[in-house]
């Protein structure tokens, strides 16, 4: 089983840092064992609050979103925690729905809210203790539109550097049929 270290992003909007740092203060043994990033001012106030290391890119509405979602996409982040407001509008709405995109794509775990963030690192615990493996499949499942017809997608994961690419296996988690 392959035991690396997680790479964790965290990233809150404005009326749910407080709820991001409480979460992250109450889970901290385990967040403390990962490498964490988080958009500028979660980030800031994530280290400030929790006493946690974190990697802080730019703010969300100066392109922290845009650059976790570069991260995603080399397969450089394996986990998106995003506390997002439903209630809020934001100015880069258009960033946002980019990051949850391209996250949801390469089938990365992604929690919006706290239960699933407590899901994520339930299993997390869980393929630490090595009672139950947890093997996140990078290979995207071939998406259908909404006519039915199946959209080919190249195989993604052929195009990642070796280094990426030894981390994941690819077992698909949906079968397919192509025919
Ligand atoms: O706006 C955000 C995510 O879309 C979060 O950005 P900050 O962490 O810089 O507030």
């Amino acid at each position: 089983m392959n035991m690396h270290k997680r790479k964790i992003a965290l990233v809150a909007h404005d009326n749910l840092k407080q709820a991001l740092i409480h979460w992250s203060k109450a889970n901290y043994p385990i967040l403390a064992e990962c490498d964490l990033f988080a958009t500028g001012t979660t980030g800031r106030l994530l280290a400030e609050q929790t006493g946690l290391e974190i990697t802080c890119l730019l703010s969300g509405p100066l392109g922290g979103d845009q650059q976790i979602g570069a991260r995603i996409s080399e397969g450089l982040i394996d986990i998106l925690i995003f506390f997002w407001d439903p209630m809020a509008q934001v100015p880069h709405d258009a960033d946002v729905k980019a990051l949850l995109r391209i996250a949801t794509l390469l089938n990365i775990p992604v929690a919006n809210n706290q239960s699933t963030a407590d899901c994520v690192l339930a299993m997390l615990r869980l393929s630490k203790a090595e009672t139950q493996p947890w093997v996140v499949n990078f290979k995207a499942p071939q998406p259908f539109n909404y006519s039915g017809t199946l959209k080919q997608l190249p195989n993604r994961g052929n195009q990642l550097p070796l280094t990426t690419r030894m981390k994941y296996r690819y077992t698909p988690t949906m079968p397919v049929n192509l025919a």
